[in-house]
């Protein structure tokens, strides 16, 4: 899958190149990410980016033309139909569901803001979709299209080995992940869930889809409300709230 950035920090995009299963996933050529500044396409000596808000008060918004002209660069260079996101509070909430979605794009173009960020006319002209990370506010678009890269990149096939996707499958089914643990069996006298020693393959899976339910239950119960459950994680389920009472 390929991603185009457009950023005034390019740099920054080197932790998700340079590092881990999206690194491997560009090594092996999964995943590409091309970035464009648009401080590359200014055209006065000072190398502006920068502009004043029409309306006064603080802060600056992103120029116009450079971002225009690294937006369109980028749609140039995207193979197939790229969808244009831009990165804002204002934006729909990212969750898993979202994720896998985006991952059918052929390809995504994700514009990082800066300053106060862009001309609301952008939004309705070179922005296809707003997305956001959360309800708070960052200091640019940077970071929330890093996260975005690497979580439509573990959805990708081939990306993650079958040992990176324990995760994967806990909150693709719409629950939280369990509880893991690993060496030493005692650590500070708390000792490792005898079903994980016991080898017993069944029991393990069992104990886990319980855990994944039973904490879903007790600090999300608002994903539990989306889910349909079978009789068996019912059951499941309800043997884990008479254990918790
Ligand atoms: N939260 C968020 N989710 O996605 N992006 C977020 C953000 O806080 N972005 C900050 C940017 C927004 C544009 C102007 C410059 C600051």
């Amino acid at each position: 899958m390929w991603f185009g950035i457009v950023s005034l920090f390019p740099e920054m995009f080197e932790a998700v190149t340079g590092y881990g299963i999206t690194g491997r996933a560009v090594r092996s050529g999964l995943l590409e990410v091309e970035c464009w500044n648009p401080r590359d396409f200014t055209l006065d000596r000072h190398r502006t980016v920068d502009d004043r808000p029409y309306g006064g008060g603080p802060g600056m918004l992103m120029k116009v033309q450079p971002l225009r002209d690294a937006i369109q660069a980028a749609k140039l260079k995207a193979p197939g139909q790229a969808r244009v996101i831009y990165l804002s509070p204002q934006g729909r909430r990212l969750d898993q569901a979202g994720v896998s979605e985006l991952a059918t794009a052929d390809s995504l173009i994700l514009v990082a803001g800066r300053y106060e960020g862009i001309d609301e006319r952008l939004l309705d002209t070179d922005i296809d979709e707003e997305w956001s990370l959360g309800d708070f506010v960052l200091s640019g678009g940077e970071l929330p299209a890093m996260v975005m890269v690497d979580a439509v990149s573990r959805m990708l096939p081939g990306v993650l080995g079958h040992e990176d996707s324990a995760a994967e499958d806990s909150f693709a089914a719409g629950l939280l992940d369990c509880p893991h643990y690993t060496r030493p069996e005692t650590l500070d006298e708390k000792q490792v869930p005898a079903v994980l020693l016991g080898g017993n393959h069944a029991d393990i899976k069992r104990w886990r889809l319980k855990q994944q339910l039973g904490r879903t239950w007790q600090r999300r119960p608002d994903l539990l409300e989306k889910i349909e459950l079978s009789p068996e994680q019912q059951a499941l389920l309800s043997e884990y709230i008479r254990e918790a009472e």
